[in-house]
């Protein structure tokens, strides 16, 4: 037992306090992933149920699981980063306890839930491993954490859409830095190409608060996040580097349109253009998921080489300090306006804070635009 007394915390300074009141328990909330072959077919099944997803499209996506052993990356960071979180609350003398569940896979959210009420917790507050506003990447766990919620006691919360935090986009111009240094082309010829998950363009012109520009509110901090580390990794180096925002993993029947231009198709025109290489930078990732492995070191990986074109991919945020002290300070963020404080809420140049509540409006559900979600105004 640690019988210090709490240090004295300060509202404005997250960093500083070793408070977490009221919430008695943090939930990190992710996907989930197969974690050996057997899993990889009813996993998909439970990512896909009622998604309308074509059945050659699964057995594609199943391939790329059984590449990798049928064991997907996401999990095994999870874990790694509930163990940087534990550490950095630690650090900040913070005594409460962490929970992991998924939304797809074990362990799955609902069992973990069932056990922060049995241990006597009632408040809790989210942390997803998901940093944009859409359905996919918000709402969904939204609705998820109210089913799996029914019929508990429990009373939950979660930070805001961090993607645009300065600490998550930090870690992205630090990684991003160290892969264009692998690089041996001239750093003129070389552009920075961003790159996160596609998804219908339905769901990316409704999704996030207003306001948002006619592509949505995913769209756009994606653009503000991809400029920021553009800019900040130009300066850097002395050097105007473009960029661009393009996307992988796109699923889906061809008739759907879906976010584009699609990775591999946007590296065969820079080359055209004469690029000679790139930086593929994964900042609609948290981690290096099957995304990130498959459609990016393996498929637009091979893109690149059978082009010519230098490649490098900077990491994902990951286990970075910069990210695991965001979310820390995210979370304390969250504790202060639970207390009714008012918090400092910092975020990157040219975007605006995501909700700490979002707006029933926010992120619809297309299919189905009365299910009730956790989380909302
Ligand atoms: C925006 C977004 C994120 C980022 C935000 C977040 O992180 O949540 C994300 C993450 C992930 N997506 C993942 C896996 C899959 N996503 C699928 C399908 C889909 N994703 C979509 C969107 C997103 N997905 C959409 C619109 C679909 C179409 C079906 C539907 O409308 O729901 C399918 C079905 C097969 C296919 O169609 O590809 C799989 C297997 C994994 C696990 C990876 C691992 O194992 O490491 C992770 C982290
Ligand atoms: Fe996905």
């Amino acid at each position: 037992m640690n019988h210090l007394p709490a240090a004295s915390s300060s509202a404005t300074d997250p960093a500083s306090g070793s408070v977490l009141a009221p919430y008695e328990a943090v939930l990190l909330l992710s996907f989930g992933g197969p974690e050996r072959p057997d899993d990889v077919l009813p996993f998909l099944e439970n990512v896909t149920r009622g998604r309308g997803i074509p059945t050659e499209r699964l057995a594609e996506v199943g391939e790329h699981y059984f590449l990798f052993g049928g064991r997907s990356p996401i999990n095994d960071q999870c874990r790694a980063l509930l163990a940087e979180l534990g550490l950095e609350f630690r650090r900040r003398g913070i005594a409460v306890p962490l929970y992991w569940g998924n939304r797809n896979w074990s362990p799955y959210l609902a069992d973990t839930l069932a056990r922060i009420e049995a241990d006597g917790h009632r408040r809790v507050l989210t942390v997803t491993t998901s940093a944009y506003p859409s359905y996919s990447s918000c709402r969904q766990y939204r609705e998820n954490l109210f089913d799996a919620a029914e019929g508990t006691e429990l009373q939950i919360d979660k930070i805001r859409n961090y993607a645009n935090h300065p600490g998550f986009v930090s870690a992205f111009v630090e990684t991003t830095l160290a892969a264009l240094d692998t690089l041996s082309e001239q750093a003129g010829l070389t552009r920075l190409v961003f790159v996160t998950h596609a998804i219908p363009t339905a769901m990316a012109e409704s999704s996030g608060p207003q306001p948002r520009s006619s592509e949505g509110g995913y769209v756009d901090w994606h653009r503000a996040v991809a400029a920021d580390v553009a800019r900040r990794v130009s300066a850097e180096r002395g050097i105007e580097l473009e960029h661009d925002l393009v996307y992988c993993s796109r699923s889906g029947p061809p008739s759907q349109p879906w976010t584009g231009p699609d990775v591999n198709d946007h590296l065969r025109a820079l080359k055209d253009r004469g690029v000679q290489a790139v930086v593929v930078v994964p900042i609609g990732f948290v981690s290096d998921h099957m995304e990130v492995i498959y459609d990016l070191d393996t498929e637009a990986a091979q893109t690149a080489r059978d082009l010519g074109l230098g490649f490098a991919r900077a990491a994902t945020a990951g286990v970075h300090p910069d990210f695991v002290r965001a979310l820390v300070d995210l979370m304390q963020e969250r504790a202060a306006v639970a207390r009714e404080e008012e918090p400092a809420v910092p975020v990157i140049e040219g975007s605006v804070a995501g909700r700490f509540r979002c707006p029933a409006d926010c992120c619809p559900n297309l299919r189905d635009p009365q299910r009730p979600a956790c989380c909302q105004a």
